[in-house]
């Protein structure tokens, strides 16, 4: 799973880059409008491996993890620029919009003033025009196609028409309900607004934990919902609040240092580990875990996957010679501290092909190859 971090220049995109993965790359206050995405892998944080992990000491402990990428910011009006980060963001499972909130002269705002609401609206549209032309320029090289005797793919035009009337409108493609021939269609597009996304409010430290701060998110939270007309349609978007700079600086300190940091701060836990786990849900993903004392780990299915699939993420040959999967979820398991007491007490289900997978599951595959 990959993630793109986008937003307009100097919003914080590579401060809360160097948060969630570690990295100390460079931010200035000047913008950056040349140079190499940035990448990393990030450790899905998940309080059930830690504990299996204490109670198995196994030789390794692996988590689940998503990739982010950083690059140059988004400009207003600015078709040719801002295709170099949808070219680059086309094949991302979501965005991670990042929107400046905090106040500080001597970063300059290439909107001159903060203004966290009109920023918002302007990223959008620049989203949505970009897809826009994208539709547009497809449909003109269809009709220059069937001028020249090709027959051109109906149904791929048809969802380009569609397309394009609803970006007309300034709708984002993630708010139109596409049936599943549409669906088919539409993986090769590469279009940008249709994209899952999260919001990041970057707020100023000063403004942690203040009716300014819930103000903003719930305006944020307002202004998505009134974009989104179609009440079917699944939730494709998520917002939250943090300040960048106070997330880069915790995530350069030792555990120890960490925490006492957080306390200081009044916080239960750093706010990207919230970031990383609203992006997991907001992609309808869920962890499946499976322990010994070589390895405890967590997989990343898909929600509704069923235990024989779940099976292929480990291995293709336990999926093909799958038997029987023993299941039992993670509270359960802690509720008795071991699995030969778990099956002593009838916790430990077998399943067949068809269950459906829950997150936290912990499980071991029976198979035959
Ligand atoms: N929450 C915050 N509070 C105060 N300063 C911040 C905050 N977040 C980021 N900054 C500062 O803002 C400046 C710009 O940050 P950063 O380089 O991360 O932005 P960016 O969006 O990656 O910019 P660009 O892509 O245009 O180079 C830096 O000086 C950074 O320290």
């Amino acid at each position: 799973m990959r993630l793109a971090i986008i937003g307009l220049s100097n919003s914080g995109k590579t401060t809360v880059f160097n948060a969630l993965t570690r990295q100390n790359i460079e931010t200035t206050i000047y913008p950056t409008v040349t140079g190499e995405p940035n990448y990393g892998i990030v450790k899905v944080p998940d309080y059930r491996v830690d504990k299996l992990a204490e109670i198995y000491k196994p030789k390794k402990v692996t988590y689940a993890t998503v990739e982010y990428v950083d690059y140059i910011g988004l400009t207003k009006g600015d078709i040719t620029q801002n295709r170099k980060v949808f070219d680059l963001i086309k094949d991302v499972d979501a965005i991670v919009h990042v929107i400046r909130a905090f106040e500080d002269d001597a970063v300059l705002h290439p909107m001159n003033e903060v203004n966290p609401m009109r920023d918002i609206e302007i990223l959008e549209l620049e989203l949505i025009f970009g897809d826009l032309e994208l539709a547009e320029k497809r449909l003109a090289r269809m009709e220059e196609g069937a001028k020249k005797g090709k027959k051109p793919n109906e149904a791929e035009k048809r969802l380009l028409l569609k397309c394009k009337d609803a970006l007309e409108k300034e709708i984002p493609l993630r708010n139109v309900s596409f049936d599943n021939e549409e669906q088919k269609v539409m993986k090769h597009l590469q279009f940008v607004s249709i994209k899952p996304e999260v919001v990041v409010l970057n707020v100023g430290e000063k403004d942690l934990n203040t009716e300014k701060e819930k103000k903003l998110l719930s305006d944020v939270d307002a202004y998505f919902r009134a974009k989104n007309q179609d009440p079917s349609l699944i939730t494709r978007h998520a917002s939250l609040s943090l300040c960048g700079k106070v997330e880069m600086e915790i995530a350069q300190l030792n555990p120890d240092e960490a925490r006492a940091f957080l306390d200081d701060l009044g916080i239960q836990e750093p706010a990207l580990n919230k970031l990383i786990q609203v992006s997991y849900d907001l992609l309808g993903l869920i962890s499946f875990l499976t322990c010994g004392e070589d390895e405890v780990r967590a997989w990343t299915i898909k929600k509704g996957i069923n235990a024989q699939q779940a099976a292929g993420k480990i291995h293709s040959d336990i999926e093909r010679g799958f038997i029987r999967a023993e299941v039992i979820n993670f509270d359960d398991f802690i509720s008795v501290g071991s699995m030969s007491l778990a099956r002593d007490k009838g916790l430990l289900r077998l399943e067949g092909k068809t269950y459906e997978v829950k997150d936290g599951d912990i499980i071991n595959f029976r198979f035959n190859v």
